[in-house]
């Protein structure tokens, strides 16, 4: 019999994984059915993917395989609870940031829990993904949520903490690349670009620094150097960013969504 894999929350992530997923074909031995909050974003839904999309949460109990995509707060405060039906050993998968496993199997027990972290450029096959397996995991199960996800980018199994650890670093990265990428093209537009350019070159720039760490596999140190000429131009705009604190605000940065990503697990936030 077909698997019935249900998808709660299709939004930006969830819908990213969703996508990459049905694209993938990974999942054409399935029946995928999605809920989301309002009629409007069912119906959208429904007409873009051809699966069965609702915005009423019923028949958890039919589900062989849930996707959760709804935000920590929706999860712990109103989702979670909808659950309680589901069958014995319903494999479910959690992307929600902060809410961590003991949580899951202590709402529902009856289920096996996985906890992935995506990321954002998962939409268009370039993402990272950790996985990790709850205490009813298992090597079949994992290898299963991995296939599932390669389509996706670049996944790795780690423990929940490594998990927690990179919702941090990669899970919310994609917003510091952006955040970094706005930055330089203002400070063109500052030395006299037009925006069109200084966006064109920011974004270029990136994806080719980006895409040179991966190819060459050689440590970002080693790649900046051969960018800065002895008494040249590069080595002053870092040593002026430096001066800046770029880098102790990056650490900063990743630090502070760690702690709060930790904040969302506990239930009054
Ligand atoms: N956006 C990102 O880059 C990343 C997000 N995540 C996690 O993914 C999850 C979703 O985040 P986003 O996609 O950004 O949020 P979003 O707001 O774009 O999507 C949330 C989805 O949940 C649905 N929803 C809301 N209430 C619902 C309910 N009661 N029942 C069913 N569906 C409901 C909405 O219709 C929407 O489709 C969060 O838990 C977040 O921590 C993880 C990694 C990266
Ligand atoms: O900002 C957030 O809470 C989510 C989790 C990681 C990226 N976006």
């Amino acid at each position: 019999m077909k698997k019935r894999i249900l998808f709660i929350g299709i939004g930006a992530m969830g819908g990213a994984v969703l996508r990459g997923c049905l694209t993938s074909g990974a999942m054409t031995d399935a029946d995928v059915v999605g809920v989301v909050n309002t009629k409007i974003h069912a119906k959208a839904l429904t007409e873009e993917l051809g699966i069965p999309v609702s915005a009423e949460l019923n028949d958890v109990d039919s589900a062989d395989v849930i996707v959760l995509g709804v935000k920590p707060q929706i999860l712990q405060s109103s989702v979670l609870a909808q659950l309680s039906k589901v069958k014995k050993d319903c494999l479910i998968i959690s992307m929600a940031a902060g809410i961590p496993l003991g949580t899951l199997e202590g709402a529902v027990p009856q289920a096996i829990w996985y906890r992935i972290m995506p990321n954002m450029p998962a939409a268009i096959g370039a993402g990272f993904v950790a996985v990790t397996a709850g205490t009813k995991g298992n090597d079949c199960l994992t290898a299963w949520v991995t296939n599932l996800l390669n389509s996706l980018g670049e996944s790795a199994v780690v423990s929940e903490a490594d998990l927690e650890r990179l919702g941090a670093l990669a899970g919310a990265g994609p917003g510091y690349a952006f955040v970094i990428m706005d930055a330089l093209s203002d400070a063109g537009v500052r030395i006299g670009l037009t925006r069109r350019l200084a966006l064109r070159a920011a974004i270029q720039t990136l994806y080719g620094a980006g895409l040179m760490a991966i190819k060459t596999e050689q440590h970002p140190a080693v790649l900046r150097d051969k960018v800065t000429s002895p008494g040249g131009t590069t080595i002053a705009g870092i040593a002026a960013m430096e001066k800046g604190g770029l880098r102790s605000a990056l650490h900063d940065g990743v630090v502070a969504c760690y702690q709060r990503a930790q904040e969302l697990g506990k239930k009054e936030n």
